[in-house]
C-alpha cells in the first residue's frame, strides 16, 4: 500500500507531500493518487520518528512499573519509532541472554524498535566488566554500555569499560554522580534544601565525573556520553572537553529543561529524581547548551515506578519520572516556543543525534526519499492538559500530570507502519520491527 502525507511542513519548513511505500518514503510524483491512502496533513509538522536513547522498560523484574509492550506504546504515543533500553533490570543486561530477551520482546511488541543497552559492570555492582563482546556480539547487537542508575565510581574500570567499548565501536553512557559525594542525596543541593530539611546533592558530584571521564575518554581514545546532564557546571565542563577534542556527547532530559527544584517544596515523590531538579540558572544553561550544540540530543530517562515507590515520604520515595509521552510537547514548549530551536533542530537532538550516538541506522537522513520510514505528524498548534489517560505506560509517575503542554502527536509511522493513527496508538505488529 502507498500513503500520502499531503502538504506537511516537512521538518517545520516548506509544505509539501511525502509518501511511503514498502517501508521506505519514495517520491510523491510517482504515486499513484487514486489508490493511495491520503493523509492531509495541512497544519501540520512532519519530524522523523524520535529516537530515545535512554528508557528503561523495566522488564525482566520490573514488570509491575513496566514492560517491554507497555514501554514501547508509551514510546509509540510520544512519537518514538526507536528506544534503547537502560541495562538496570533484574537480572541485570550484563549477559546475551537477558539483551537477547529484551530484543525479542521488542520484536514482539513491534510499534517501536527496541535495543537493549548492556551493562557495563557485572551486576551494576561496579567491580567488574560485563563481558561487552558478547553482548555486542549477540542477537542484540549491543553498543551502548551504560551502568545507568549507579556511576562505574572506579576511575580504572571506567577506563578500561571505554576502551573496550571503543575497540567494539560502541560508546559508553555514564551517570556521573559522585557516590562520595551524595550519600543520601534527594534534592539539589541549595538553601531550599536546607529550608526543606532534605539532604542535598551537589552539582560538583555531577562536574567532576564528567571530567574526569572526559579525560580517560581522551587517553583512551573512546567515545563517551554523559547521562542525563542537569546543572551549569557540567555544560561547561563538556564545553571544554568538546573544545579539547574530546569525543564525547552529552544529553539532556525534558524535565530538566523546564522544571526547577521549586516543586520539591509540595514534597510530592514525582518531582523525585537522579539527578535532582536544579535551580533556575541550571534551567536557563540547559536550554542554551542544548541549542548551541554543547548538549547533543534530547533523552527522556523516562523511568516508570510503582505507585508505592512514589507514595511515600520524599526522602524514601524512588527516583525517577515516566517522561515518553511528554518529552515533544516539552521540548516545543522550553526550546521551540523560546526561539531557541527550530523544528529542525529538534529533529536533530530528538532524532538524528542519538541515533547516531547509538549506531542506530536508517535515521542519517531523516525524510529524505529513499530512506526507511519513520516519520511522525504533529500539531503544533494543540494544546492539552496531560492527565494519566495520555499515559499509556504502566506507572503514572509523571510531573506533568495537571500541566498545560503544546503540541501533539497525531500520526506516527516505523518502518512504513503505522503505529499511532489520530493520537490513538495502533494494535502492535509482529514483524513490523526492524
Ligand atoms: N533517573 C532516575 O531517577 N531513575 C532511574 C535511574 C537513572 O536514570 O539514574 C531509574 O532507573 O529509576
Ligand atoms: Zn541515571
Ligand atoms: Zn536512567
Amino acid at each position: 500500500m502507498t500513503t500520502l502525507l499531503q502538504n506537511a511542513s516537512v521538518l517545520g519548513g516548506e509544505r509539501r507531500d511525502l509518501a511511503i511505500e514498502g517501508g521506505v518514503l519514495v517520491d510523491p510524483a510517482t504515486v499513484d493518487r487514486a489508490t493511495a491512502e491520503v493523509v492531509d496533513a495541512t497544519g501540520l509538522i512532519a519530524l522523523p520518528g524520535l529516537v530515545d536513547l535512554h528508557t528503561h522498560l523495566r522488564q525482566p523484574g520490573g514488570e509491575q512499573a513496566e514492560t517491554v509492550a507497555s514501554g514501547v506504546r508509551a514510546a509509540a504515543a510520544g512519537g518514538y519509532t526507536c528506544v534503547f533500553a537502560m541495562a538496570n533490570t533484574n537480572p541485570v543486561a550484563d549477559t546475551p541472554a537477558v539483551v537477547e530477551q529484551v530484543h525479542r520482546l521488542g520484536l514482539q511488541a513491534g510499534l517501536a524498535t527496541v535495543r537493549p543497552i548492556g551493562a557495563v559492570t557485572v551486576g551494576l555492582a561496579g567491580e567488574r566488566l560485563a563481558d561487552m563482546t558478547m553482548l555486542a556480539q549477540s542477537a542484540a547487537r549491543v553498543t551502548v554500555f551504560s551502568d545507568d542508575g549507579k556511576c562505574v565510581a572506579d576511575a580504572e574500570l571506567m577506563r578500561r569499560a571505554l576502551e573496550h567499548a571503543a575497540s567494539l565501536g560502541g560508546v559508553v553512557a555514564q551517570h556521573a554522580q559522585d557516590p562520595h559525594l551524595t550519600r543520601g542525596s534527594v534534592m539539589h543541593e541549595s538553601p531550599l534544601a536546607a529550608e526543606l530539611g532534605l539532604t542535598g546533592w551537589p552539582s560538583v558530584a555531577e562536574a567532576s565525573i564528567v571530567a574526569r571521564d572526559a579525560m580517560l575518554a581522551e587517553v583512551a581514545g573512546a567515545r563517551l556520553h554523559v547521562c542525563h546532564v542537569s546543572t551549569v557546571e557540567t555544560v561547561e565542563v563538556v564545553r571544554a572537553a568538546k573544545a579539547r577534542g574530546i569525543q564525547l556527547t552529552a544529553e539532556v532530559t525534558p524535565h530538566h529543561l523546564l522544571l526547577t527544584e521549586e516543586l520539591v517544596r509540595s514534597y510530592d515523590g514525582r518531582f523525585k529524581v537522579n539527578p535532582p531538579l536544579r535551580a533556575e540558572r541550571d534551567v536557563l544553561a540547559l536550554r542554551e547548551a542544548l541549542a548551541d550544540g554543547t548538549i547533543d540530543i534530547v533523552a527522556t530517562d523516562h523511568a516508570p515506578h510503582a505507585p508505592e515507590a512514589k507514595q511515600t515520604a520524599f526522602a524514601d520515595a524512588a527516583f525517577g519520572m515516566v517522561g515518553l509521552e511528554t518529552a515533544l510537547g516539552v521540548v516545543q514548549q522550553a526550546m521551540v516556543e523560546t526561539g531557541l530551536l527550530d523544528w529542525a533542530g529538534v529533529a536533530r537532538v530528538m532524532s538524528t543525534a542519538p541515533a547516531a550516538i547509538g549506531s542506530e541506522p536508517g535515521y542519517d537522513a531523516p525524510l529524505e526519499v529513499g530512506s526507511p520510514a519513520h516519520v511522525v505528524l504533529v500539531d503544533p498548534d494543540a494544546r492539552s492538559v496531560i492527565d494519566v489517560d495520555r499515559l499509556h505506560g504502566r506507572s503514572t509517575n509523571s510531573p506533568f500530570l495537571g500541566v498545560e503542554l503544546p503540541g501533539r502527536v497525531l500520526h506516527v509511522w516505523h518502518g512504513g507502519v503505522r503505529t499511532v493513527a489520530d493520537g490513538r496508538v495502533g494494535v502492535a505488529t509482529e514483524g513490523a520491527n526492524r
